[in-house]
């Protein structure tokens, strides 16, 4: 057999200390912990609670920018939808110096008694997702830092309270197909007790703990799926609230963990 004449490409290594091809951010530009959000247009909120705000990149759906908290730098990147770009994201954000990581998502409630706006704190993911397939055998968990996550616990529950709401912490699910959600797939998910269901956290807690980064996430509760609740925009406003409650809980946990 002819000998070969490819020269093949090692991913894990290759362009790693360029700025990056899908986030647009080159080494040095970021700190050492980012939030993630799913949507680029949830930024402006982070910003909000940041003095010194930077604008670092806006590439596709990757928005980074930096700014300092309580005198600690923080960067906060916009994922997208669903693990495959989440992945990339961490992948990057981590060739460029990022090595803790805290998502500040929405997600739908799969247990009686969550309403929208309430914290949901993950100890754990459920991967229903194809991204992670290519990563780790079946059976890897899907699993948050522990430090990080017990203070976000913590930061969350006391935030939440101060303002009337309610913090609530268990094992999430992340899906790829948001519409292939069934009754019964939702049934699944709840008789197993899971608290909620997003589509990130997954490729998130997987690839950090591969690439031996930190991570955790906290998300404001959207609908709750076995409540009879269907309609998403209803919930808007509480879900905004939400939104901004888990942004300084992730804010205060990387200020105490010195992230
Ligand atoms: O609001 P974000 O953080 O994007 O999170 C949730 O919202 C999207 C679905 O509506 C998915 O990305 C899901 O994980
Ligand atoms: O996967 C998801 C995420 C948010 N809300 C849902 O109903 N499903």
């Amino acid at each position: 057999m002819a000998e070969s004449t490819l020269d093949v490409v090692d991913k894990s290594t290759a362009g790693a200390d360029a700025r990056q091809f899908h986030i647009g951010v080159a080494p040095g530009e970021v700190s050492t912990v980012a939030l993630l959000p799913g949507d680029p247009f949830r930024i402006p909120l982070i910003a909000s609670f940041l003095d010194d705000v930077v604008d670092v990149a806006h590439n596709r759906e990757h928005r980074t920018i930096v700014g300092v908290y309580k005198g600690r730098r923080i960067t906060a990147t916009s994922t997208g939808m669903g693990c495959p770009s989440t992945a990339i994201a961490v992948e990057e954000l981590a060739r460029v110096g990022v090595t803790s990581f805290i998502r500040v998502g929405s997600s739908a409630a799969l247990q009686p008694g969550v309403a929208p706006g309430e914290l949901l704190v993950s100890e754990g993911t459920l991967r229903n997702d194809g991204t992670t397939a290519a990563y780790a055998h079946p059976g890897f968990p899907a699993v948050p830092d522990t430090e990080l996550t017990l203070a976000l616990a913590r930061h969350s529950e006391r935030i939440a309270l101060a303002a009337g709401s309610a913090s609530h912490r268990g094992i999430s699910a992340s899906d790829d197909a948001f519409y292939a959600e069934t009754p019964e797939w939702i049934s699944e998910l709840n008789r197993l007790g899971i608290l909620n269901v997003e589509m990130e956290s997954s490729a998130l807690f997987v690839v950090a703990r591969l690439r031996g980064l930190r991570a955790g996430m906290v998300c404001s509760c959207s609908s709750n799926l076995v409540s009879g609740m269907s309609l998403y925009g209803d919930t808007h406003d509480l879900l905004h609230a939400g939104w901004l409650r888990s942004i300084e809980a992730a804010l205060e946990t990387a200020v105490e963990l010195e992230l």
